[in-house]
């Protein structure tokens, strides 16, 4: 479990994260979405503890991460794939890995086995496409079997295959009782890589639920409607408040107004209703619409 409080971290000027409480649990994937420097990365650091906060708090499995002994059994992270050193084999890099966090030489073999690099296991890590990179962190991230796992943007660089890969792997780990936190800027990379979301711009939280209840909450929620009385229904509706469309097809869409509303007010005009379809917001809208509001917040408070 990973548990945030009023966590705030500033450089200089900067409030790269600005008081953010959240909780991260085991036996599902999270995904940590934001917009380009929302304050992902560096809410990844202080989690492991590779920053200090400002402010507030950040514990794993109930202790600060930081100045923990062998700390890859007790939370694996890939924060960036390029940060390795080139002249190395893959097989050499997680052995001196697993040396220094007193883990047995035999895992760095076995991690290897695991991401599929196993046949690149003595090449130089230099010459790795940038997803071979990423299955190599992925390899390091796995490397003491922990029960805390973060990622930061690990999908970025991988082939269609790759991501269907990771993807059953955060199940895995997930459905082996992991915690394990993703990080992307693209809803659309979550929206089957996650179950539970933190959402935040602007280094401020904007939301921690489910993605169903992430998904439903975009505003733009509409109604799909078919009736043979489009007159009366629709002066009904608008003077109910409603903003109405009407579609190619003949039928309408209306904002503004809950279905039982919309069927009240049709039977009250007396008007035949053929279809009433809720429409939820995609996830990319919601996404798109809260971000959208904290950027505009964010800026105002700069002027
Ligand atoms: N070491 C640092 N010194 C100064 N400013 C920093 C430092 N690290 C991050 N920042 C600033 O903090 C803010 C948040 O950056 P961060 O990298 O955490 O965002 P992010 O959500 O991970 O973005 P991205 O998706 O682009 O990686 C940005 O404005 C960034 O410029």
């Amino acid at each position: 479990m990973i548990e945030a409080k009023e966590l705030t971290k500033r450089y200089g000027a900067v409030t790269a994260v600005d008081g953010l409480s959240f909780t991260v649990r085991p036996g599902v994937v999270t995904g940590f979405l934001g917009p380009n420097g929302a304050g992902k990365s560096t809410t990844l650091r202080l989690i492991l503890g590779l920053n200090g906060p400002t402010g507030g708090a950040v514990t794993v499995g109930g202790h600060r991460f930081a100045g923990r002994p062998r700390g890859l059994r007790r939370a694996g992270a890939l924060l960036d794939a390029h940060d390795v050193h080139g002249g190395r084999t893959a097989r050499a890099h997680l052995t001196a890995l697993a040396v220094s966090n007193g883990l047995p030489r035999r895992r760095a073999g076995e991690v290897l086995e695991e991401v599929g690099l196993a046949a690149a296991a003595h090449r130089r890590i230099g010459r790795f496409s940038l997803g071979m990179k990423q299955r190599l962190g992925i390899a390091g991230a796995l490397l003491g079997d922990p029960p805390v796992l973060l990622f930061d943007e690990p999908l970025n660089g991988l082939d269609p295959d790759g991501v269907l890969w990771v993807r059953g792997l955060f199940r895995r780990l997930a459905d082996e009782g992991r915690t394990v936190f993703v990080s992307s800027h693209l809803m659309r990379e979550m929206e089957q890589t996650a179950e539970e979301l933190v959402v935040i711009g602007r280094g401020r939280l904007i939301a921690a639920e489910s993605l169903t209840d992430f998904a439903s909450r975009g505003t733009r929620r509409s109604v799909v409607v078919r009736t043979p009385d489009g007159t009366a229904l629709v002066s009904a509706l608008t003077a109910a408040g409603a903003e109405i469309a009407r579609e190619r097809d003949g039928r309408y869409t209306v904002t503004g107004l809950e279905p039982r509303r919309i069927a009240e007010l049709a039977r009250a005009c007396g008007a035949l209703l053929d279809e009433l379809t809720p429409v939820s917001a995609s996830l990319e809208e919601a996404f798109m619409e809260l971000t959208a509001r904290s950027v505009e917040y964010g800026a105002g408070e700069t002027r």
